[in-house]
């Protein structure tokens, strides 16, 4: 079976190595250009891992949508890793334009500024270490991985360049269905909605549902309908609890158009 991901060097190759040792079962590593690319495969089977969210940047939204999109794809599991990055190139004196994947370049935004660079998103940090590479351009510098610079072959010129401390990103493994190996002990659902009326209270309602059962959101986070400006859906995520699901789910569909259950799944250290 295969399990795609970003290309190698990324921090989502670094995420999925760490789920396969947790995963039962043999898999092939498959490398995609882009997240659409990896739901593409995977929603013709096999596994993926994709970034879901930055503790600086926020939400990868592509993400979030197409777990909206793609209907036949859940969330298996979770995991985080520590992200730190690096200046990756020839000469830093040199630099003039950095290339980056949006969240990298917004994870580093003040070093940047601080430099004078100009920026150029591309689709993962691997890639932009590649084009940095190939183009032998000493104007060209990128940010990414330790492995990436390690794997292309180009030095490292500053490292942990990243805004703030801590910065962590939150990793999601998509698919039909898989093994673990061991299961931790903590559990989380995410679920999706569109709320049925624009009037006072009515997300409200919904996070009475949570509150009076004494269940922990961890995440709410809204996102636009795409039918009109200034009509939402939401995403939740909360710790999985002894409350039965499918009963939640039926007290909140009281108040929403529709509301999937992106997933029910084990959170890995
Ligand atoms: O381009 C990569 O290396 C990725 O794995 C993508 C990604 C992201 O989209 O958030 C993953 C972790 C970091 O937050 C920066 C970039």
């Amino acid at each position: 079976m295969n399990i795609y991901t970003l290309p190698k060097g990324t921090y989502s190759e670094k995420a999925t190595k760490k789920f396969l040792e947790y995963i039962d079962g043999d898999y092939n590593i498959k490398y995609c250009n882009s997240i659409y690319d990896i739901f593409e495969s995977v929603s013709n089977g096999g596994l993926g891992v994709v970034p879901i969210e930055n503790s600086i940047e926020g939400s990868v939204s592509l993400t979030q949508d197409l777990l909206l999109q793609f209907k036949n794809i859940k969330i298996l599991g979770e995991l985080s890793l520590d992200i730190h990055h690096n200046l990756i190139g020839y000469d830093k004196d040199k630099i003039k334009i950095i290339i980056s994947h949006p969240q990298a370049l917004a994870q580093c935004r003040n070093y940047i500024k601080r430099h004078g660079w100009e920026v150029k998103a591309v689709e993962s940090t691997a890639k932009a270490v590649k084009i940095v590479a190939e183009s032998k351009d000493e104007n060209l510098g990128a940010i990414g991985s330790k492995e990436s610079a390690e794997y292309y072959n180009l030095k490292i010129l500053d490292k942990n360049i990243e805004d703030y401390k801590n910065n962590k990103t939150r990793f999601i493994l998509i698919g039909k269905n898989v093994k673990f190996k061991t299961l931790p002990k903590k559990y989380k659902v995410s679920i999706v909605f569109e709320l049925k009326e624009d009037k006072p209270g009515a997300l409200y309602h919904i996070l009475k549902e949570f509150a009076e059962r004494n269940i922990n959101l961890t995440r709410i986070e809204s996102r636009p309908s795409k039918k009109r400006l200034g009509t939402y859906i939401f995403y939740i995520d909360f710790e999985d609890s002894k409350e039965d699901l499918e009963e939640i789910i039926k007290s909140l569909k009281k108040h929403t158009t529709f509301i999937n259950i992106l997933g029910r799944y084990p959170v890995f250290d």
